[in-house]
C-alpha cells in the first residue's frame, strides 16, 4: 500500500498532556500502527518534530520514544515546508500568539483547549484562519469517551423521552502538597498564569452539552478558591489564586423545551460516586448516569417507587434496577480518534467538526462562567456568527 509523510511540528510535549496523550497515545501510536488510511487507500504516516524550550529534556524525550527530530528553534521549525501541521499543547496564555504565528506561516493548526483565556482572541483566531485558508481544530476529547458516546447514543434513539435535566460530577482531590505530592501542575492554581477551574472545564462542557444533551443558551456560575495556598513543583508555598471548583448551572435549548443542567467542577472533592466525572439525564422515560467508560440505564417499567421513612434503614438498594449498556463497538482513545480525523481532514478533506470557531463557543461559556461568577447573576450567550 502507497505510504505518505505527513509532517508535524509538536509544541508542549514535555507536558502532561502533550507527552502522554498527543505524543505517545495519538501520534506515534498512529505512526507504529503504519499510519492513517486515507479513502483512496493510501497510507498517510506523521513524522513528527517535537519543540521544547528546553534542549536536554526534548532530547530525552525524542530518544524515549524514538522521535528522530527534535529542537528548541521553534521559528526555524515554522520556517521549514516540509512541515505542514503545527500543534500547541502548552501553556494557555502562550496558545494564541503560537497559533497565529503558524497560521501566518501557513501551518494547519490543531490544539489542546481552551484556544485562548479571552473570547475576542478565540473569534479573531478562528476568523484568520479561516481567511488564510488553513485548516484548523481544538480538541474535544471528552466527545470520544465510551461513557458519552453511549449517553448520546441513548438521546439519538430516543430512550430518555423529553429531557428534563441533567446533572454532572466531576473532579477529585488534589493534594496540596502538604501532606502528599500534588498530581497536577501548580500552574493550575494561579490565575496569573492561566489557571482555573472555570477556564479549564467550561470549554468541556460546552461541547459536551451541545453536542450529548442540547445547546447551551444561559449561566449561572460560582467559581470559588476554596484551599488559598498550596506547595509547587520545587515544593515552595504559593498563593492559589485561580478558582479551583465551579459550580455551574445551564440552561439548554431542548427539542421539547428548556432542560435544566447543572454541573460541579472541582479539585477539592473526594470521590464517592461511579467515576471521575458522572453525567445523569433524567427525561420522562427514562434516566441513564455515564462515566468515562460505562453507561447504566433506568427505563421507566424499571423504576423502583421509594418511600421516605427516616425511622427506619433504607430497604432499597438504588444501584439495582440499572442496566448496563453494552459498548456494541470497539473504542480507541479519545485523542487518537481525533488526530486521525484531524489527519484526513488535512489529507483529503473528510468532514471535521472541532474547528477553531467550535473551540471560540467554548472560551466564550467560561468568559460567562466568569462573569456570572464575579457579577452573581445569570448570563445568556449570544450566537457568535463564525
Ligand atoms: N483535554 C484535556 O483533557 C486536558 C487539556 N489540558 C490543556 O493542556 C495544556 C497543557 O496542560 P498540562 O499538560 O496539564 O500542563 P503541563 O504543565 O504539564 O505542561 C505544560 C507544557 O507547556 C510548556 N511550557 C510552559 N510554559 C512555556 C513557555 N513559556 N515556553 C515554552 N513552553 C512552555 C512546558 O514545557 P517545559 O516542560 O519545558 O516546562 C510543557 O511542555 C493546557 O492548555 C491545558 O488547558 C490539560 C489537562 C487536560
Ligand atoms: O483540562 C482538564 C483538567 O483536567 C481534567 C482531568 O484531570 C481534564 O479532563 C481536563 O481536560
Amino acid at each position: 500500500m502507497k505510504q505518505e509523510r505527513i509532517g508535524i511540528i509538536m509544541h508542549g510535549v514535555t507536558g502532561r498532556m502533550g507527552m502522554n496523550q498527543h505524543l505517545i497515545r495519538s501520534v506515534l501510536a498512529i505512526r507504529n500502527q503504519g499510519g492513517v488510511v486515507l479513502s483512496d487507500g493510501r497510507r498517510l504516516v506523521p513524522d513528527p518534530i517535537i519543540v521544547g524550550r528546553n534542549a536536554d529534556k526534548i532530547e530525552a524525550l525524542a530518544r524515549a520514544h524514538g522521535v528522530e527530530r527534535f529542537t528548541t528553534d521553534l521559528d526555524a521549525a515554522l520556517a521549514d515546508p516540509r512541515d505542514t501541521i503545527f500543534f500547541d499543547a502548552a501553556s494557555t496564555q502562550m496558545r494564541p500568539g503560537l497559533l497565529r504565528k503558524a497560521i501566518d506561516a501557513g501551518k494547519h493548526v490543531y490544539s489542546e483547549k481552551p484556544v485562548s483565556e479571552g473570547l475576542d482572541e478565540a473569534v479573531a483566531l478562528a476568523r484568520h484562519a479561516r481567511e488564510k485558508g488553513v485548516k484548523n481544530g481544538i480538541v474535544h476529547d471528552k466527545l470520544d469517551l465510551p461513557g458519552l458516546i453511549k449517553l448520546k447514543r441513548l438521546r439519538d434513539l430516543g430512550f430518555f423521552g423529553k429531557i428534563l435535566s441533567v446533572k454532572g460530577e466531576f473532579g477529585y482531590w488534589v493534594f496540596t502538597g502538604d501532606d502528599l505530592p500534588p498530581q497536577r501542575p501548580s500552574w493550575n492554581y494561579r490565575a496569573e498564569d492561566g489557571g482555573g477551574m472555570i477556564s479549564d472545564m467550561l470549554c468541556h462542557w460546552r461541547y459536551v452539552l451541545d453536542n450529548v444533551i442540547a445547546p447551551v443558551k444561559s449561566v449561572s456560575c460560582l467559581g470559588m478558591t476554596h484551599i488559598d495556598s498550596r506547595l509547587d513543583e520545587r515544593g515552595e508555598r504559593f498563593k492559589a489564586t485561580a478558582d479551583d471548583a465551579a459550580y455551574a448551572t445551564f440552561l439548554l435549548d431542548g427539542p421539547d423545551g428548556e432542560i435544566v443542567a447543572h454541573i460541579n467542577s472541582s479539585w477539592c472533592t473526594r470521590v464517592r460516586r461511579d467515576d471521575l466525572v458522572t453525567f445523569q439525564i433524567d427525561g420522562t422515560h427514562g434516566s441513564a448516569v455515564a462515566g468515562l467508560h460505562e453507561c447504566w440505564s433506568q427505563h421507566r417499567v424499571n423504576t423502583p417507587k421509594p418511600v421516605w421513612n427516616p425511622d427506619e434503614p433504607q430497604a432499597l438498594d438504588f444501584y439495582d434496577n440499572w442496566e448496563v449498556v453494552p459498548d456494541n463497538r470497539p473504542f480507541d482513545n479519545g485523542f487518537k480518534v481525533q488526530w486521525e480525523a484531524f489527519l484526513r481532514h488535512v489529507a483529503e478533506d473528510a468532514p471535521w467538526s472541532y474547528s477553531l470557531a467550535e473551540g471560540a463557543k467554548g472560551v466564550q461559556l467560561a468568559e460567562a462562567g466568569y462573569r456570572s461568577s464575579k457579577e452573581r447573576r445569570w448570563i445568556d450567550l449570544e450566537d457568535l456568527d463564525l
